[in-house]
């Protein structure tokens, strides 16, 4: 039984716990951080989160959720990693409940290809992949207006739900079904922003890398939640280093009532561990764009994701 006031054993315990799936630092690591309270489980969890290779404000977040996990229960248990939504001060889900929801997307996603432009969008749809975007990075706001307006009539009568990245004002006017956001592009918006696009009846997906934003995320009941980047990526810089699958893992269980979307670097021999996580959705650039034959790649990628549900 570890001590509940002593931070040390508490540390102790939950790198003993779930060292060896998250791949521990170093013991000299159970020392560092700072903190914003003197609660033993607090701390020890955030010395043990920290060792655990966890970045600061996601330390903070889980270490904020062992101790809310353990006033709950009544018991601090080194083994049961934190997943319960209001232990991280979620909202109790499942959040299409909530008042201020987005309309809800299909729990499994399936496929989702992210393209970069209009013409690889129809030429996907086409192909069968249920779920694709549109993620066109131009300033030129004509281009990008023609683009998102070529993406939705190329999804016309295909089945395929087009998402478009970043430009969710073209998105609503050109009755788009969902917009994707990262947490740059939610931190630059108004509430009244983020109403406009619910009201307007768009889905809404979001990015994450790790605890603090996924809170983030929450907060405005999206229709999915991204979670990445699940491996290295060449496709953009990262701010993160990739979570790899054992955090994809605590990330799908912590989201369950989320529609989920694991993202970076994904390829079709690291497939089935992602999907093994319990996502519902893969998304991917390169497997589909650089592949020798998008068409063929994609049925394979599809029949592997149903074989896998
Ligand atoms: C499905 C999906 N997940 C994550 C992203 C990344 O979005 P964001 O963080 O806004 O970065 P950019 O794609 O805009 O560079 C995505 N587009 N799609
Ligand atoms: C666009 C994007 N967003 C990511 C995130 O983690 O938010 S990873 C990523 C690139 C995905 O491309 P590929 O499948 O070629 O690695
Ligand atoms: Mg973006």
């Amino acid at each position: 039984m570890t001590a509940l006031n002593d931070h040390r054993a508490v540390a102790h315990a939950i790198v003993a716990a779930h060292g060896l799936r998250f791949g521990a630092i170093t013991a000299a690591a159970i020392s560092a951080g700072s903190f914003s309270s003197d609660d033993p489980v607090y701390r020890g969890a955030k010395q043990a989160c920290t060792a655990l290779g966890f970045i600061e404000i996601d330390s903070e977040c889980l270490a904020q959720a062992w101790q809310a996990q353990t006033v709950r229960t009544g018991a601090f248990d080194a083994d049961q990693w934190p997943e319960t939504p209001t232990d991280f001060g979620m909202r109790a889900f499942p959040p299409t409940e909530r008042g201020d929801a987005f309309a809800p997307s299909p729990e499994r996603l399936g496929l989702y290809a992210v393209l970069p432009d209009a013409r690889w969008v129809g030429r996907m749809a086409r192909a069968g992949v249920p779920t694709v975007q549109l993620r066109f990075k131009s300033d030129d706001a004509a281009a990008t207006e023609r683009e998102v307006h070529a993406a939705v009539d190329a999804v016309r009568g295909t089945g395929a739900l087009l998402f478009i990245n970043d430009h969710w004002h073209t998105a609503i006017a050109a009755g788009a079904y969902g917009v994707h956001l990262g947490q740059e592009d939610l931190d630059a918006l108004a509430p009244e922003q983020v109403r406009q696009i619910r009201d307007a009846g768009l889905r809404l997906g979001v990015s994450t890398h790790g605890y603090a934003e996924m809170v983030r995320a929450d907060a405005v009941s999206p229709s999915y939640i991204a979670m990445g980047a699940v491996y290295p990526t060449t496709l953009k810089k990262m701010a993160t280093a990739p979570q790899g699958v054992a955090r994809l893992a605590a990330y799908a269980r912590l989201l369950r009532g989320y529609p989920q979307v694991g993202i970076g670097g994904i390829d079709a021999v690291r497939l089935p561990e992602v999907l093994a996580t319990g996502v519902g959705s893969v998304a991917v650039v390169r497997a589909l764009v650089a592949a020798e034959d998008p068409e063929a790649t994609a049925a394979q990628w599809m029949a592997s994701i149903a074989a896998a549900a």
